[in-house]
């Protein structure tokens, strides 16, 4: 019995699988809720006493031995961890990433009206502080550290404070490595939620951030939304997921190796090949079972298929097209012999990656472009994490008295009709003192 039978469009289950694909995840759990609620007001209130409870209780860790912060020493310990030739792959995909954001940048601009003298404008200052949470324990992934830290660096910001679970007093060299690459030098090792309070509402050793980003499990995810407001969020990013629209040129083998680069991640990931070619279907849904056999993750994978993974054949690639839109993927491969043209029908995705010789991974980690991106649907509206993330914007406005004078009319009666007297004579009393 393969691992996926393949659906056509027409078929009664496709709307339902459809819908399955797009639910992951976003069930909201009340008990997780007044967990996070009860560890969040505690650490308002306690502080760091909180984070060394917490800590010892989740991550069997005594912070008064080890203290909360990791300290250069240690940092400087995790670099002999690692091999030299990994220590160059993270800082070649650091270069990349970076040279890709430094041209997401915008300048500030200002103008002038030649007649009145007037200038608007619109100036770009990058937040004072961010927190970067990083997933603990050895699943913790180097490259989410480079994705999150690095635009935030390009940006400006001044203090980037990351934070990480260490259970057991684990303490992953990689990711380590990866936030020193990245220019991250305030880090401390406590997680969930109670990292994420710390973060908002800052402790006696944590200053707060005033924006928080980087992925976590549901504790953390819950805390995010719940201190939203006081301080910003990224979005919150759900599983990963990987849609592939392929023509008869593609590889079977290598489309079925790209949903599992996805599936391997998480139970809750979504792989579906959408294609005009049954036959590829066919070979596909083959290759698949026989590259699951040995994936070293493919308990995962087969779960993560078997749930929410989908072969799927249409008619032609605009059906495709269109289907792909409706699921807006996370990340989309175009594998076909004419991607350029095909993505003129692309609306929804957060990455696309073209032609037969890009696989997904490559964004993942070294093509430069971010990997944290909007999932469950939320491409239609969300944008992969960038520069404008960590930049607010602030507008300029400088009026000259004839400029003034020439507006005043028109204020006095916008503002009658809001019953605003003291607005209108702001103005009239300038222009007519
Ligand atoms: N999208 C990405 O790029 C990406 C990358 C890495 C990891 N992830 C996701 O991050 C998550 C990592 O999860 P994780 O658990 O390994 O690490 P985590 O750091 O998110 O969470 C660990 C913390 O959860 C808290 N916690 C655990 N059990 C708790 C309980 N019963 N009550 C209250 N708090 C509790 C503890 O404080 C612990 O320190 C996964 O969901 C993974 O899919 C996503
Ligand atoms: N594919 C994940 C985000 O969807 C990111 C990642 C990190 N490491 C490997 N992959
Ligand atoms: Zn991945």
């Amino acid at each position: 019995m393969p691992v996926l039978s393949i659906l056509s469009r027409n078929d009664a289950q496709f709307d339902a699988k459809i819908s399955h694909i797009l639910s992951r995840g976003q069930s909201q759990d009340q008990a997780v809720e007044e967990v996070v609620r009860t560890i969040l007001e505690d650490v308002q209130q306690h502080g760091d006493e909180a984070l060394i409870r917490y800590t010892s209780r989740f991550d069997n860790l005594d912070l008064n031995a080890t203290g909360l912060a990791l300290n250069g020493g240690t940092i400087e310990a995790c670099r002999s961890e690692i091999s030299t030739r990994q220590y160059q792959a993270l800082e070649r995909a650091a270069a990349n990433i970076r040279s890709f954001h430094e041209r997401q940048k915008r300048n500030s601009w200002m103008e002038q009206d030649p007649v009145n003298g007037n200038i608007l404008g619109q100036r770009y200052r990058p937040l004072d502080s961010v927190g970067i949470y990083v997933p603990g324990g050895k699943a913790a992934y180097p490259s989410s550290v480079l994705m999150n830290a690095i635009p935030a660096q390009v940006a400006g910001v001044e203090r980037i404070v990351m934070v990480v679970p260490t259970p057991d007093g684990y303490v992953n060299p990689a990711v380590m490595v990866a936030a020193h690459i990245a220019g991250v030098s305030e880090i401390y090792r406590v997680g969930g939620a109670q990292a994420v309070g710390a973060l908002a509402y800052g402790t006696q050793t944590i200053a707060p951030v005033d924006k928080i980003v980087g992925p976590g499990n549901i504790y953390v995810a819950t805390a995010k939304r719940m201190v939203f407001g006081r301080v910003d969020i990224d979005m919150i990013a759900g599983p990963s997921e990987i849609l592939i629209i392929a023509d008869r040129g593609a590889d079977p083998r290598h489309i079925a190796i790209d949903m599992l680069s996805q599936a391997e991640h998480d139970e809750l990931a979504s792989a579906v090949l959408i294609t005009d070619c049954e036959e590829l279907a066919q070979k596909t849904a083959k290759a698949l079972e026989d590259e699951l056999a040995i994936l070293p993750r493919r308990d995962i994978a087969r779960k993560s298929l078997e749930s929410y993974g989908a072969i799927i054949v249409v008619p032609d690639l605009l059906e495709a097209a269109r289907v792909s839109n409706q699921i807006a993927p996370e990340h989309l491969e175009l594998s076909v012999a004419d991607p350029f043209w095909l993505l003129h029908a692309i609306k929804h995705a957060g990455a696309i990656f073209m032609g037969y010789h890009t696989s997904e991974a490559v964004g993942d980690y070294i093509a430069g472009p971010n990997h944290v991106l909007p999932t469950g649907g939320t491409a239609r509206f969300f944008s992969p994490l960038n520069v404008d993330d960590f930049v607010k914007k602030s507008s300029l406005v400088y009026y000259t008295p004839m400029g003034l004078e020439e507006v005043a009319r028109d204020v006095e009666i916008l503002t009658a009709m809001e019953g605003l007297d003291a607005h209108g004579r702001s103005v009239s009393y300038r222009v007519r003192k």
